[in-house]
């Protein structure tokens, strides 16, 4: 009979679940992950790494073209099938078998089940068929359909990440549109692809389909891409997209969608879509819905512990849920809907990890801004990349987003491609870099760049922001010549250094 109580119950098993008890594991307690699908979760299988790989081939295409000496030695062009190889090797074809080895070798259970709360501090597991847990520490076999009740002596994390949206225009879900899921574990290229959404899915999937061979159409709904960053941005990764052959239309409101009829080909032959919008109709073999997330709390069991079903958790800085009492739920990762990336998500993870075994051991772990029981950079220091080529890379607040908190601003601005670094990286370096200062404070509160390998220029500005580094101080933090990074230089300069 298995012991079916445990110190932390984790409920998902991506990549922030897995790091939330590999923690509390780490700190001395004992964890189970029950997870439905993949351990691993959303940015293993079906977004960050197979999008990435995806990108990645067509970039490094690009930047051999476009580097004299180089470029000549480039006679091919981009071999579909060897990216989409490639990109299942990332996916291990959808195989979770080395991270339940992974799991077994941390000392972490995994249950592979569909759990739901029951009343406090217990967990409901409906276990899947064939059930391939890794049999851990607390002996979990069992078969599919078998309910199990889990315990928790301390605490509940909720890690269970966040759904495609597909909005509610007429048609739409009746053609079964692509979401981020099968457009990241896609087989083969459409011929015709429409993508609505340009926020960092449909900027990068665009991208990448339109690399592998698609016809694509990117709708835009806002007047520029990646609408929530710094405009330029946007433009930059436009002008891009449609010199690679996207054809980009913004301003536009998709009206509905409908299957036209087959050519009369037998069983098996789909005819294409059309895609009303008001700029006119667009026929194209599938549709992607890049429309952002929605809660995957539907079926949680929430009303068990007095909160509403289908809802993002409020959680406060430790990812403790609000409005629990005992305060034994937790949640990490996109569900709580504080910043919907892997990173941060793991952030939050290590942060709640350590608060639940901090509070096991009786101490009370208040979460005190920048203490190890706060993922404070959450409000204010969140990185990102948008892997476009060029890339988009930023961290903390836009210019608006600074002035609409009530700071006082002033910005420096720089075109990338003067350095000397960046001229040498890629003939005719196109790329732009925004610095956003508090006035009051003299510190950077937000940094964007955008060109070719910005990511890698990013993390100087993460550690500039979370360490609210002087400016009369960062400019002692010299950029070594000649890199990308003497673009810092250059913008501390013109903001008048
Ligand atoms: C196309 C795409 C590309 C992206 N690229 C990047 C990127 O480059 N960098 C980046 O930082 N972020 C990226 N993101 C965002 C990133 O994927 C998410 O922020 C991250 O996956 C969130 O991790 P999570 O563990 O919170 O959720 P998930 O990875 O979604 O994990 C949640 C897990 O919970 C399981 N689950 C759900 N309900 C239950 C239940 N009731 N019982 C048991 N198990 C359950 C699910 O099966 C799932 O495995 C991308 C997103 C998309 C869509
Ligand atoms: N590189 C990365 O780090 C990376 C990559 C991909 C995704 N992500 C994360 O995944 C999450 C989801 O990304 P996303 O791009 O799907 O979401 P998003 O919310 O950033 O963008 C969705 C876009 O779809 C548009 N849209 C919504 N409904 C529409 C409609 N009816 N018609 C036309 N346009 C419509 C919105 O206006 C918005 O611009 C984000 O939070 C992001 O942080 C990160």
């Amino acid at each position: 009979m298995a012991d079916n109580t445990y110190d932390v119950i984790v409920i998902g098993g991506g990549a922030v679940g897995e790091v939330l008890a590999e923690r509390v594991v780490k700190r001395g307690l004992s964890a189970v992950i029950v997870e439905s699908e993949l351990l691993g979760g959303e940015c293993s299988y079906w977004a960050c790494m197979p999008s990435k790989a995806l990108l990645r081939s067509g970039e490094a295409l690009r930047a051999a073209k476009n580097v004299k000496g180089a470029s000549a030695a480039v006679t091919g062009e981009l071999d579909a099938a060897a990216v989409l190889e490639r990109r299942d090797s990332f996916t291990r074809n959808w195989d979770d078998s080395s991270q339940r080895e992974w799991a077994d070798g941390a000392g972490i259970t995994v249950l592979k089940g569909r759990a739901r709360l029951d009343g406090p501090k217990r967990v409901v597991v409906r276990l899947n068929d064939g059930n391939a847990g890794n049999g851990g520490t607390g002996g979990t076999g069992g078969t599919g359909g078998e309910e199990r009740t889990l315990e928790a002596r301390h605490a509940v994390a909720a890690c269970v990440g966040s759904l495609p949206r597909i909005p509610d225009i007429p048609g739409l879900r009746e053609v079964r549109p692509w979401t981020s899921r099968d457009a990241t574990s896609a087989k083969e290229a459409p011929r015709r692809l429409a993508v609505i959404g340009a926020g960092p899915v449909g900027s990068e999937l665009a991208q990448a389909w339109n690399d592998l061979g698609s016809q694509v159409t990117l709708l835009v709904a806002e007047d520029r891409m990646l609408p929530t960053l710094e405009p330029f941005a946007g433009e930059y990764v436009a002008k891009a997209h449609v010199e690679a052959g996207i054809d980009v239309r913004t301003n536009v409101t998709v009206q509905s969608v409908s299957r036209l009829a087959g050519t009369g080909g037998g069983e098996g032959d789909v005819g294409p879509l059309s895609v009303q919008t008001d700029q006119g109709e667009i026929v194209v073999d599938q549709i992607l819905a890049a429309t952002g997330r929605e809660p995957s709390t539907g079926e949680l069991g929430l009303e068990t512990v007095g909160l509403e079903p289908g809802r993002w958790l409020d959680v406060d800085d430790s990812c403790r849920v609000n409005g629990v009492e005992g305060g034994w739920l937790y949640s990490a990762g996109d569900t709580n809907h504080r910043a919907l990336f892997t990173h941060q998500g793991k952030y939050q993870a290590r942060v709640c990890g350590d608060a639940i075994a901090a509070r096991a051991r009786g101490e009370h772990a208040a979460p005190v801004a920048w203490s190890p029981y706060a993922a404070t950079a959450d409000h204010g220091a969140v990185p990102a990349v948008v892997f476009t080529d060029p890339e988009v890379a930023m961290v903390g607040l836009t210019e608006q987003a600074a002035i609409d908190q009530g700071m006082t601003v002033r910005v420096a601005e720089y075109e990338i491609g003067n350095v000397a670094g960046a001229a040498l990286y890629v003939d005719g370096y196109t790329g732009h870099a925004k610095l956003v200062v508090d006035q009051e404070r003299l510190v950077p509160v937000g940094f964007t760049a955008v060109g070719p390998a910005a990511g890698e220029l990013l993390h100087a500005a993460t550690v500039a922001i979370v360490g609210e580094v002087p400016l009369d101080r960062l400019w002692h933090a010299v950029p070594a010549y000649p890199t990308v990074s003497e673009v810092w230089l250059r913008l501390l300069e013109t903001y008048g250094m």
